[in-house]
């Protein structure tokens, strides 16, 4: 099965949630020409990181969200992997991403699971506690949050449960570029799957950030990837390659977890 992906590389105002709605509604507006089966935001794109006045801005239970992407995923006939937004829940604020279907029905939920003390994240946000996996259209994917790409045990899990291709949402500063793009690549190779990382553009007032959205194929070639400003980046992504590259090099199947 065939996907159009448009990633939403869209600058984020510093904790100004109000303008944030209108600019991610304006984008999706715009990507919508292109008709895509599967529209994708950046990470905390309603607040960026704006974490000292989160108690403020976050969402209790992501609820405007929500019902933002609901409407979205009806009006444009896509489903939206919908970044991630600050979310308050009784464990404390989540960084959460929400996944609707073009139905307008909620596909899938997952809190970030490893928090990123570079920017502060432990000391603002509760950690998830379960994978990012969901359905759409019969076929598995899962979702990722930004640092999570660090971290290769975790994307193999969601590999282990037969995923066709990981949406990682983020906020990747300039600085760790190179980071971005060669992690990206190699969760793409070693997993055999399609990876769609959509990052943010612009700058808040602690770092620049890296755009260079990208679509990995499976064999980790980059079919897509966007500039440093302000982008939507669409790509078509074929399954059937998963399947292709997994019966040519099947390292699913040669792996011995009992010596691991
Ligand atoms: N928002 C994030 O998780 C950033 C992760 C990051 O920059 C890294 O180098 O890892």
């Amino acid at each position: 099965m065939k996907f159009k992906i448009a990633c939403l590389q869209m600058d984020i105002a510093f904790g100004d949630p109000a303008n944030n709605y209108k600019h991610a509604a304006k984008l999706m507006e715009q990507a919508n020409a292109q008709k895509p089966d599967i529209t994708v935001l950046p990470e905390l794109w309603t607040t960026g990181y704006d974490l000292d006045n989160l108690k403020t801005t976050a969402e209790a239970g992501a609820q405007t969200a929500k019902a933002f992407f609901k409407d979205a995923a009806v009006k444009y006939n896509s489903h939206f992997i919908g970044g991630s937004v600050a979310n308050k829940t009784e464990s404390g604020i989540e960084n959460t991403l929400l996944v609707f279907d073009k139905n307008g029905d909620q596909a899938g939920t997952y809190s970030k699971l490893h928090l990123f003390k570079l920017m502060d994240e432990h000391l603002h946000l509760a950690a998830g506690k379960g994978k990012g996996l969901f359905s759409l259209d019969d076929h598995k994917f899962a979702g990722l949050i930004c640092y999570d790409i660090r971290f290769p045990e975790w994307v193999r899990a969601h590999a282990l449960d037969d995923v066709e291709a990981m949406f990682v949402v983020a906020e990747w500063p300039i600085q760790r570029m190179e980071h971005w793009r060669a992690l990206l690549i190699a969760r793409a190779i070693e997993n055999q799957c399609f990876v769609v990382a959509c990052n943010r553009a612009g700058s808040d007032p602690n770092n620049t950030f890296a755009g260079h959205s990208m679509v990995i194929n499976p064999w980790g070639e980059v079919i897509a990837e966007a500039g440093e400003g302000e982008e939507i980046l669409t790509a078509e992504i074929d399954l059937v390659e998963v399947t292709e590259a997994r019966s040519r090099i099947p390292i699913f199947t040669d792996r011995r977890p009992e010596f691991y």
